[in-house]
């Protein structure tokens, strides 16, 4: 996947204000966004998404010119199929494993999925061993069995792009290294281009092909995780984040 972001937004609110304003390009199919809490990680995740419209600047990915405010291209979220986990997952309460799963693949006009799209659901929980859970509620799954639910309905629509936004912030140490080997699993298997975010350096050493450093509403730095390459390495975290990095690396 070639990734391209050059994006703008400032938020006010109330006497807080905070300006966006992250430019990076990649190509790669595992691409880690690693910074501190508050620095705009969520906010570019959810640009990418279409959640959120930035003021100024263009996203494309693979040639596909998902926003640009120049010729005012800004591709509708549910056009731009690319599958989004947000950090609580977002599962529906009211609805079962497998209709959250379904929803999907629903069009805003079907009342029900049609026999091809039941299948597809049914093929998914299976390939996630959650068929058991099927008639289930998101309030009695653990943590991970609800990240796998919404991993599922995340891919069941085959999106040429998965945003994943701390996916193992919730779960525990042991079922974060199991989840994080599913995950890599999963990427393999369908073959989709991943964006993860995180501030645990283990999900950068397990996932990042390409590192960007985001603080401060900028991409600070980015670097292949394997074969580092600085482009602005004047700030004292991304300094910190780095030596902990390669001591890690050599550890
Ligand atoms: N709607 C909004 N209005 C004003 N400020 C906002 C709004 N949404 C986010 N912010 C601020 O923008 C900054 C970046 O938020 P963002 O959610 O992108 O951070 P993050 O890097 O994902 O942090 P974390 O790792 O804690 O989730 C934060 O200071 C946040 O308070």
């Amino acid at each position: 996947m070639a990734i391209n972001v050059n994006i703008r937004k400032h938020l006010i609110e109330k006497h807080r204000r905070f300006e966006l304003n992250v430019q990076f390009q990649a190509s790669t199919n595992f691409l880690v966004l690693f910074g501190p809490s508050g620095a705009g990680k969520s906010l570019t995740l959810q640009s990418i998404a279409g959640l959120i419209t930035p003021e100024q600047g263009t996203i494309t990915i693979n040639n596909t010119i998902l926003f640009d405010s120049q010729t005012h291209i800004n591709i509708p979220v549910h056009c731009r199929n690319i599958g989004y986990l947000p950090q609580n997952y977002a599962l529906f309460p009211h609805l079962t494993v497998m209709d959250n799963i379904g929803f999907g693949l629903k069009k805003f006009w079907q009342w029900s999925l049609n026999k091809a799209e039941q299948q597809r659901v049914q093929d998914i929980m299976h390939l996630f061993e959650i068929s058991n859970l099927a008639n289930s509620f998101p309030r009695s799954l653990s943590g991970g069995q609800q990240q796998r639910v919404a991993l599922a309905r995340a891919l069941v629509c085959k999106p040429n792009l998965l945003l994943l936004d701390e996916p193992f912030a919730a779960l525990n140490p042991l079922l974060r290294t199991k989840m994080r080997n599913e995950l890599l699993q999963i990427q393999k298997l369908f073959n989709t281009p991943v964006v993860i975010i995180t501030h645990d350096q283990a999900d950068v050493d397990a996932f990042g092909e390409t590192v960007v450093i985001i603080d401060d509403g900028k991409a600070q730095q980015i670097y292949n995780h394997k074969n580092r390459i600085r482009e602005t390495p004047d700030l004292s975290i991304t300094n910190l984040m780095l030596s902990n990095h390669e001591a890690l690396n050599e550890a």
